[in-house]
C-alpha cells in the first residue's frame, strides 16, 4: 500500500487554477520537499493533503484511505496527518506546560521524550508571550506531535528564522523522523532548506508539476530556466554564442552552467577559455567573480581571495558541468 497518493488534484480559488493536475506519491521514508515560487499553490496543496483544503477533483489516498476534504467532514482535517501553517498561533499568556497539558494523552515519559527532541524541555515553564519565534513554532510542533501523527507537514518552517533557529529546527526535524518514525513533507522556496533534506524535490509553478526529482536532477538537470533559478544562480550561454565552449556545443541548445563549476586555472592550457575579471564579490565562504569572455560574460565561484578587478584568468569545465536548455 502507498503511503500517501496524490492523484490529479485541480483546485480554482475565484478566477485562479490554483492547482492544476498536481499528482505524485510518497514512501514511508521518504523525505519530500515543495518548492516553488510565491502563490504557485505550495499551501494549497499541504492543505489539501492535510484535508483541510477541498480539492475540486482528484483523489488524496493515505495509507489507503481516502482524505476527505472539509466540505466532506464536519471537523476537518485528518486522523495520522498533522499541519503545520506558516501562520500557525499560540494562545497568549499561558505557560508552555499548560498548553501542551491541553492537548497531551502521552504517558510522562514520552511527552517528556517528545519535548526534548523538539527543544523545548527547558521552556516549559515559560509564559507563550515571552518566547521567540523559533520557540513558538518548536512548541506549536510539540503540539501537534502529541497526537503522533505518521505524517507532518511544515509549510515553510524555516522562514522568518535565523541560521541559528534553522539550524536547530532542521535537526529536530531530523529527530523526529529518526526518533518518532514521523514522515514529512516541507514546503520551502528556499533552496537550501530542501537540497541537503529532501530525497525528492517537487518543484510547483502555476498549480502545475514543473520538475520532479533527486535534489541532485533538480540542481544539475533542471527543465527550464523557472527551475533552475529557484535553486540558485546560473549562466545561462546563448546557442549561437556558445562556439566559445568548442565541444560542448549541442546545434540550436543553450549552456546551462552553475558558477561553481567553473574551474580557474592559473595558466593557459587546452580548451581553457580565457577571460578578465570584472567584478569580485565577498559572499562569505566563496568569492563570486564576473568575468568577461570572448562575446558574454559570467559569473564564477571560487574560494581562492586572491582575485581583483583586471586579472586575466583562464577557465575549464568537465562535461558533466554543462546543461543543455
Ligand atoms: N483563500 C484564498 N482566496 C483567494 N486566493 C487564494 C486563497 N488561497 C490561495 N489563493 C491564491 O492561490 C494561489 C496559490 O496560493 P498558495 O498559498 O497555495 O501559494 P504558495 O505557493 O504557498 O505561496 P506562498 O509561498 O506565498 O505561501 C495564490 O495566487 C493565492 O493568492
Amino acid at each position: 500500500m502507498t503511503f500517501l497518493q496524490v492523484t490529479d488534484i485541480y483546485k480554482r480559488i475565484e478566477t485562479s487554477d490554483v492547482l492544476n493536475g498536481v499528482s505524485f506519491s510518497q514512501n514511508k521514508t521518504q523525505n519530500i520537499a515543495i518548492a516553488g515560487e510565491t502563490g504557485s499553490g505550495k499551501s494549497t496543496l499541504l492543505k489539501s493533503i492535510a484535508g483541510l483544503s477541498q480539492p475540486d477533483q482528484g483523489n488524496i489516498y493515505f495509507e489507503g484511505t481516502r482524505v476527505e476534504g472539509p466540505a466532506e467532514k464536519l471537523i476537518p482535517g485528518h486522523a495520522g496527518i498533522a499541519y503545520l501553517s506558516q501562520h500557525y498561533e499560540l494562545l497568549n499568556n499561558y505557560r508552555v506546560e499548560e498548553l501542551l497539558s491541553y492537548a497531551n494523552e502521552l504517558p510522562e515519559e514520552e511527552a517528556n521524550k517528545l519535548f526534548d527532541i523538539c527543544e523545548i524541555s527547558h521552556l516549559l515553564k515559560r509564559r507563550t508571550d515571552k518566547l521567540s519565534g523559533g520557540e513558538k513554532q518548536r512548541i506549536a510542533m510539540a503540539r501537534l506531535l502529541i497526537s503522533s501523527p505518521r505524517l507532518l507537514l511544515l509549510d515553510e518552517p524555516f522562514s522568518n528564522l535565523d541560521l541559528i533557529h534553522k539550524n536547530t529546527l532542521k535537526k529536530v526535524i531530523k529527530d523526529i523522523q529518526e526518533h518518532l518514525g514521523t514522515s514529512c513533507i516541507i514546503c520551502s522556496h528556499d533552496p537550501f532548506d530542501t537540497l541537503s533534506w529532501a530525497d525528492e524535490i517537487i518543484v510547483l509553478k502555476n498549480g502545475k508539476i514543473a520538475q520532479q526529482g533527486t535534489p541532485q536532477e533538480i540542481y544539475k538537470h533542471p527543465t527550464n530556466e523557472y527551475v533552475a533559478g529557484l535553486f540558485g544562480s546560473y549562466n545561462l550561454i546563448p546557442a549561437d554564442n556558445a562556439g566559445i565552449f568548442g565541444k560542448f556545443i549541442l546545434a540550436g541548445s543553450n549552456l546551462l552552467i552553475r558558477p561553481e563549476s567553473f574551474k580557474i586555472v592559473g595558466a593557459e592550457t587546452n580548451n581553457a577559455i580565457k577571460g578578465i575579471v570584472k567584478k569580485v564579490s565577498f559572499e562569505g565562504s566563496l568569492h563570486d567573480l564576473t568575468i568577461t569572455i570572448p562575446g558574454t560574460t559570467i559569473t564564477a565561484k571560487t574560494i581562492d581571495n586572491h582575485y581583483k578587478e583586471g586579472d586575466i584568468v583562464y577557465l575549464t569545465l568537465s562535461a558533466g558541468d554543462v546543461w543543455y536548455l
